[in-house]
């Protein structure tokens, strides 16, 4: 698991963004072979829809070619409720995208036989072959969807009842009335969210703080269900400072060391296919990049490098 540490709630969305607009564009989707993508509600993911849509309206993303799936979906809360996550996704993010319509999956809430609607939603999930990319947001208890504290780490796609904790913290978005509030959701399951190729889940806001402390420093467990993660092989959370108020110094240190180490070897494998095509000895008598370099001759390339770049 990767952990980045970024300074504001900003500068979150603008790192996801990012990452999810190359991952896009690297894996160079089409009708047949669409991208895959798994998306979350709540406050925490905005700033990323935020970023996502200014790089859509300047053309360097797309996603004509993207399939979506959404985490949850309130059950009994009309689809045109300003408060349903129907209307939350249309108005924070897929109406400013051109993504089309029918390319968007949302949980049906409403639907007559929920256990069916959960079914089918494992069962389209799957025709696509997996999710490439799931997103997720996480809930005060360290709810990964609604995936509440006690959620089977085997779970798919169910009717979940909500935790006390959770009516009242989305109580402020329903008047700050808990009676508004539903009590029931459909949600992805942890077993869903594991299933996908990779996952990025977002952590703002010192409230989050005890939840991230619980899902990385501590061992993997069904009351902090997004600990769950840490069985994942690729998995990555994003965070800003606020968020690590929990965690201990050693562990913020640790996770920012990894992404400076990180950054110099990209830093380093830049310069090596700088110098491939110069004039160092990695170049052969005709001045070609060679295709076989010898450890040797790596050595060699590295010891330059850190002579002339990293002292
Ligand atoms: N079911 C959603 C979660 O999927 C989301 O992660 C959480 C966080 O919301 P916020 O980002 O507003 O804190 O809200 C709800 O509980």
């Amino acid at each position: 698991m990767r952990l980045i540490i970024r300074d504001d709630a900003a500068a979150v969305g603008q790192y996801i963004g990012d990452y999810i607009c190359k991952r896009i564009n690297d894996f160079k989707p089409t009708p047949d072979r669409p991208f895959v993508l798994g998306l979350p509600t709540g406050s925490s993911p905005i700033p990323t829809y935020k970023r996502l849509i200014k790089l859509v309206k300047e053309g360097k993303l797309s996603f004509k070619h993207v399939v979506t799936f959404n985490m949850d979906e309130y059950v009994g809360l009309p689809e045109d409720h300003p408060e349903s996550y129907h209307t939350f996704m249309f108005r924070e993010f897929f109406s400013h995208i051109d993504i089309p319509p029918n390319q968007v999956n949302i949980l049906n809430g409403n639907a007559k036989d929920l256990i069916s609607e959960c079914n089918s939603y494992e069962a389209k999930i799957a025709s696509y072959g997996g999710i490439e990319l799931f997103l997720g947001g996480i809930g005060e208890d360290g709810h990964i969807a609604f995936n509440e504290p006690g959620s089977s780490l085997s779970s798919r796609t169910r009717i979940k009842t909500l935790a006390y904790d959770t009516i009242l913290a989305n109580a402020r978005f329903f008047d700050n009335d808990i009676s508004k509030v539903p009590r029931m959701a459909l949600t992805v399951g942890v077993k869903t969210v594991l299933d996908s190729k990779e996952v990025i889940v977002v952590v703002t806001g010192q409230r989050k703080a005890l939840a991230l402390s619980k899902a990385i420093e501590e061992g993997v467990n069904h009351l902090w269900t997004l600990s769950a993660l840490q069985m994942h092989p690729w998995a990555l959370i994003v965070v800003d400072e606020d968020a690590t108020a929990e965690l201990h110094v050693k562990t913020v240190k640790y996770f920012k060391s990894i992404e400076r180490v990180q950054d110099e070897v990209e830093a380093m494998h830049a310069q090596f296919r700088l110098y491939q095509s110069s004039t160092l000895p990695l170049v052969d008598g005709k001045g070609m990049p060679k295709n076989n370099v010898s450890e040797m001759e790596w050595d060699e390339w590295y010891e330059h490098l850190v002579d002339h770049h990293l002292a």
